[in-house]
């Protein structure tokens, strides 16, 4: 584990007593610092070492017809916990997805009765300190802050309890659908860690600090229609039928998939960099990418029609 040296003469202002105080501290712009500074390993290094942690899979599908892509979670075994390889996977098919010119939309979802129970604890035994779960953190991240920027829409659907990364895996979409018998619950807090795959920052930008900080806090577990009115879900599916809540997610997200391609890339760009860059470098943003657009095929066409909004 490599920790940054603290000296004792710093202009540290508080140390945390008894618990992490020796990886963070409050410095004297009154912002945290943590002093534990992670293996620099690059991705590829990770996923070699994480494919050997073997069980389940995530299976990707694209359908050039419709343009959506499905991913599907398939470890009913271990209550469909991410083992390594399916880590690895997941990031792969990411990576097939960031080069799908013509793909829309996603859904996510997997088999059996959970949607998704965390990191598979066979491999969270096997890389039970700092350096290691720092490089799952890392290759987690990097999966999952790409499939949340892709321009593609992404829906999850939650048809039974998402737990742990599981929860975090969840927020990496831009929607979520539960069906009645779903659940979520960010219970990292009673395995003594906290969100580890960067689903606590997610949690932030979709609820708001204080109902984040509830969630985490208590670590409970919500069903439908509460996630529904905190906003953590968009919707109820009719049927708990596995096949039926996968063909409804997809009708749920058909309207939204009418334009073409490039113009649903380009809206889901502006909303994905919105999220995550400060005001003025999101208009900047969206300048270049409506300049892209203005007077281009898609656009004198539509002018050529006339079009009545009525
Ligand atoms: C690494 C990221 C980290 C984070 O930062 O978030 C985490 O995600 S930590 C993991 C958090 N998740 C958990 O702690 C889940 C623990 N599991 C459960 O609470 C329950 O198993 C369940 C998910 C509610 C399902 O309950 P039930 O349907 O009654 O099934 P069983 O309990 O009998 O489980 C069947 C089978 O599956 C194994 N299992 C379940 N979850 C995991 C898991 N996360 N990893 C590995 N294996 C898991 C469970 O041990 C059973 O196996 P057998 O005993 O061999 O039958």
């Amino acid at each position: 584990m490599s920790l940054r040296c603290i000296s004792a003469t710093a202009p540290i202002t508080r140390l945390l007593k008894n618990s992490t105080s020796d990886i963070m501290s409050f410095n004297e712009n009154r912002r945290w610092v943590n002093h534990y500074a992670g293996p620099d390993t690059s991705v590829s290094v990770i996923c070699d070492q994480f494919s050997k942690f073997e069980g389940g899979k995530v299976e990707l599908t694209k359908d050039d017809k419709s343009g959506v892509a499905v991913i599907k979670i398939n470890h009913p075994e271990r209550r469909n916990a991410l083992s390594g390889s399916m880590m690895v996977n997941l990031w792969n098919a990411v990576n097939e997805l960031e080069d799908w010119k013509s793909g829309k939309g996603i859904i996510l979802h997997s088999v059996g009765e959970t949607f998704c129970s965390g990191g598979d604890l066979n491999t969270v035994r096997q890389i039970s300190n700092p350096d290691e779960g720092y490089k799952m953190s890392t290759l987690m991240h990097n999966t999952l802050t790409r499939l949340h920027q892709l321009p593609l829409i992404s829906v999850a659907l939650i048809q039974g309890k998402a737990l742990g990364g599981g929860a975090e895996l969840a927020t990496a979409c831009d929607f979520r659908l539960f069906t009645e018998k779903g659940e979520i619950g960010f219970v990292q807090g009673r395995m003594g860690v906290v969100t580890g795959w960067g689903g606590g920052t997610r949690l932030v930008q979709l609820l708001g600090q204080h109902r984040a900080l509830e969630l985490l806090l208590t670590s409970r577990q919500i069903a439908a229609p509460e996630a529904v009115a905190l906003g953590l879900a968009n919707g109820i599916t009719k049927s708990s039928e596995l096949t039926e809540a996968v063909e409804e997610a997809k009708q749920w997200l058909q309207p939204k998939l009418g334009h073409a391609p490039q113009i649903v890339h380009a809206l889901k760009q502006i909303v994905a960099t919105a999220r995550a860059v400060p005001y003025e470098e999101s208009l900047l943003n969206e300048r270049q990418v409506f300049a892209m657009l203005w007077g281009g095929d898609a656009n004198k066409k539509a002018l050529e029609q006339n079009i009545k909004h009525k």
